[in-house]
């Protein structure tokens, strides 16, 4: 198995998985990125089409799930719902305590499977309709958005919200990331370990900043506005969300891909205004920060992510547990390289000075 799970050179802006540039990632199915994170090699045709059918059988949830879906208060974030579920979940897994590495396979298959239609099902019904049941013909991507509209989404949107999976899917030791190392450092199993990992990917200095996104661009409304309101921002020293990175000090190689992605929906659409909203906040923020104060502040993988779900008419309180759908085989592979090192994760506290 390749050594990295992930490279990252946050100078020069550039990402890989298992030693492959997201570049020459993005157009590959989610199940195959997921595959390359987990087993460490891209899958053949055959491993492919191995690993998609038995991610497409355990896509279904019971109805004991249901039942707990529908107690949770329909006013939270699907974040929220997603966190208590994968909670109450685990004790239907036959696996949960066969640690063998067959054992952990067969419940990251499951939890990948279910995360989508779990989300879908509390979105639907936080909303009064029926949940829509998964559809084993269609894709990651493609499957989520029918679930959550009763729908078949158009081959673009398809196409992007596989896309928006696999830019989550991976991104060395994040906060979530390593929240959830940390759980499978003391050999817990994998659905406490993703659970800590959603409840560190919701913060708003993490994978929540997608929402904040979105409630921002609300906010600005059109192009013309978003000058003003970043000097604002700047002049109260406020941050402005999806922008700023730990390590990267240029563009995100996500971001680029994701601005694309949100240029290509408007053309379709022929809607130009939140890309064009979009614009004007980053180019004000490159202006005022680094060109004027020299800070190296792009934007990161929440900015545009946020404004394509705006064409996608995919409403904040989905956002951060879409990111999680995509991250989940990121922790996966983590954890499962943790579980190897069988050694237990335990920092002192002066280096928590280094944060
Ligand atoms: C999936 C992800 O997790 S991607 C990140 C998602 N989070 C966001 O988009 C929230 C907004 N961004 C941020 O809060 C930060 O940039 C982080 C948390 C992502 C990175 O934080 P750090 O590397 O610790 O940078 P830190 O917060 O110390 O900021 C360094 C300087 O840049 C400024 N800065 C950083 N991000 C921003 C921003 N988004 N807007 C304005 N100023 C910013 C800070 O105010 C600080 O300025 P100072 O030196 O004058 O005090
Ligand atoms: O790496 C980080 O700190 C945050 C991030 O971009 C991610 O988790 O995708």
């Amino acid at each position: 198995m390749s050594k990295n799970i992930c490279f990252i050179d946050g100078l020069e802006g550039i990402l890989k998985y298992r030693d492959v540039d997201i570049n020459d990632l993005i157009d590959l199915p989610y199940d195959a990125v997921s595959y390359l994170l987990i087993q460490g090699e891209l899958p053949g045709e055959k491993e492919l089409a191995e690993y998609s059918a038995r991610l497409r059988a355990e896509r279904e949830i019971n109805r004991e799930v249901m039942d707990v879906i529908r107690m949770c208060n329909f006013n939270i974030d699907a974040m929220e719902a997603l966190r208590t579920v994968v909670s109450f979940i685990s004790q239907f897994d036959p696996d949960l305590n066969d640690s063998s590495q067959e054992g952990n396979m067969r419940k990251a298959i499951r939890l990948i499977a279910m995360l989508p239609t779990i989300v879908a099902a509390y979105y639907r019904t936080a909303n009064g309709k029926e949940p829509v049941p998964p559809d084993p013909s269609l894709s990651h991507g493609a499957n989520f958005l029918y679930m959550i509209r009763g729908s078949r989404p158009d081959p673009l949107e398809a196409e992007v919200m596989e896309k928006d999976f696999i830019l989550s899917a991976e991104h060395e030791l994040n906060a979530s990331t390593f929240s959830s190392r940390v759980t499978a450092s003391t050999l817990s199993d994998l659905y406490s370990a993703v659970v800590s990992g959603l409840c560190t990917l919701k913060g708003p200095l993490h994978g929540g900043a997608r929402a904040e996104v979105m409630t921002m661009l609300e906010e600005i409304g059109s192009p013309e506005n978003a000058e003003k309101f970043v000097l604002e921002k700047i002049e109260k020293r406020e941050k402005i969300m999806g922008f700023g990175h730990r390590v990267y000090k240029t563009y995100d190689p996500r971001g680029t891909i994701f601005k694309q992605l949100s240029m290509r929906l408007a053309e379709v659409k022929e809607d130009m205004h939140w890309y064009e909203t979009a614009e004007a906040i980053e180019n004000t923020v490159v202006r005022e920060l680094v060109e004027k104060r020299g800070k190296l502040i792009y934007p990161n993988v929440d900015f545009y992510s946020g404004v394509i779900y705006k064409y996608m008419e995919i409403p904040p309180q989905l956002a951060t547990s879409i990111f999680a759908i995509g991250r989940v085989s990121g922790w996966i592979a983590h954890c499962f390289e943790q579980y190897e090192k069988k050694k237990i994760i335990r920092p002192r506290a002066f280096m928590l000075d280094e944060c």
